[in-house]
C-alpha cells in the first residue's frame, strides 16, 4: 500500500477540517526521508547547474538559472513555485525533451544532454516515465495497447507487453478499460492509464508534469497514490502541482522562482503551504 500523508507514520495528516493544527503534527514536507530514499545510492536523476534560456535578444527569457538538484531512490520531489518560474523548462529537460542551454542532466550515469538521440530514445523508453497534464494517449489505441506501445518499442514481444500492460491495468484497477479506446474514457481513466504507460516496464524515473491538473480531488489523490506507490519501491519521482494538497505526499519540496530554486522544504514553507498560507504560489 502506498504510504497516504493522512496515514503514513512518516507524513503528517493534511489540512483537513478535524486535524490538529500545523504546530501540533509533523510536517510530512519536513519529514525524514523514506526509508527506500537510499542516500547511499547513486541518484537515479542529477541536475548539475541547469541553464536554459528560450529565444534571443528582445524576446529573450532566462527559464532556468543554475538548478542543481539530486533524486536518490525512493525519493519523490514536488516542484512548485508560480506560474512562469521554470517547472515545466524543468521537467521537460530532466526527460530528455528539451536540450539545456548549459548544464548536464544525468540520468542513472547516463548525461543525456551529451547522448546521440536514438540512445537518447532508448534510455527514454528504459528509463524515464513522463506522464503529462493533458495525458498524450494516442487515440487510435485501446489503453492496453497505449501502455504497451513503449514496451513494444523496447523490443518486448507483443505478446509480453500485452500482459505486462493488463497487469498494469489491473494494479490500477481499470481492468474493464483494456479494449477501450481515449474517447471512451473519462480524464481521470485516461491519466491512470497515462501513468500507467509512465510506470510500465519498471521505469526507475518518473517525471509527472501537474498530473492532477483536470481531475477532481479523489480521482487526483488516487493518481498521487499510485506515484507514491512507485517510489516507495525505488523509482525517483519528481511532481510539478500547484496543489500543496497534492505535494504533501511528496518527501521534499523544491520552489523554484524566476529560473532559480529559492527554498527547499523549510518547515515554515512547509506548514504555510499545508495551511493554505502561500497565497503567491
Ligand atoms: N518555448 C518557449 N519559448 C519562449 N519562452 C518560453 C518557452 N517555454 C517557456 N518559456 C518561458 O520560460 C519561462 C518558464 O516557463 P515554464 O513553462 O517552464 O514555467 P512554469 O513554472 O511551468 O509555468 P506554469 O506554472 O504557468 O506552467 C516563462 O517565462 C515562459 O514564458
Amino acid at each position: 500500500m502506498p504510504r497516504h500523508p493522512q496515514n503514513s507514520p512518516q507524513h503528517g495528516p493534511r489540512p483537513d477540517a478535524d486535524a490538529p493544527h500545523a504546530s501540533q503534527r509533523p510536517s510530512p514536507l519536513t519529514a525524514a526521508p523514506s526509508p527506500n530514499s537510499a542516500r547511499s545510492a547513486d541518484p537515479v536523476l542529477r541536475l548539475v547547474e541547469l541553464t536554459r534560456v528560450h529565444g534571443s535578444g528582445a524576446t529573450e527569457v532566462q527559464a532556468l538559472r543554475g538548478i542543481n538538484l539530486d533524486l536518490f531512490p525512493g525519493e519523490l520531489v514536488a516542484v512548485m513555485g508560480p506560474s512562469g518560474s521554470g517547472k515545466s523548462t524543468l521537467l521537460t529537460i530532466a526527460g530528455g525533451l528539451d536540450k539545456p542551454t548549459s548544464g548536464s542532466v544525468i540520468v542513472e550515469g547516463t548525461d543525456i544532454t551529451t547522448t546521440d538521440r536514438k540512445s537518447l530514445a532508448a534510455l527514454r523508453r528504459r528509463s524515464i516515465g513522463y506522464v503529462f497534464q493533458d495525458y498524450n494517449l494516442i487515440p487510435a489505441l485501446t489503453a492496453a495497447e497505449n501502455i504497451a506501445l513503449p514496451r513494444e518499442l523496447d523490443g518486448i514481444s507483443a505478446r509480453k507487453a500485452r500482459a505486462e500492460a493488463l497487469a498494469a491495468l489491473e494494479e490500477i484497477g481499470l481492468t474493464p478499460l483494456a479494449d477501450r479506446f481515449p474517447d471512451e474514457m473519462s480524464g481521470g481513466q485516461q491519466q491512470r492509464v497515462a501513468l500507467a504507460r509512465a510506470l510500465v516496464g519498471d521505469r526507475r524515473l518518473v517525471l509527472a508534469d501537474e498530473p492532477t491538473g483536470a481531475l477532481d480531488s479523489e480521482t487526483g489523490e488516487a493518481v498521487l497514490a499510485l506515484l507514491r506507490s512507485r517510489c516507495d519501491a525505488g523509482a525517483a519521482g519528481v511532481l510539478v502541482t500547484h496543489e500543496p494538497r497534492f505535494a504533501a505526499w511528496a518527501d521534499r519540496v523544491v520552489f523554484l522562482r524566476d529560473g532559480s530554486v529559492v527554498d527547499q522544504t523549510l518547515r515554515s514553507s512547509a506548514d504555510s503551504l499545508l495551511t493554505g498560507q502561500a497565497a503567491d504560489l
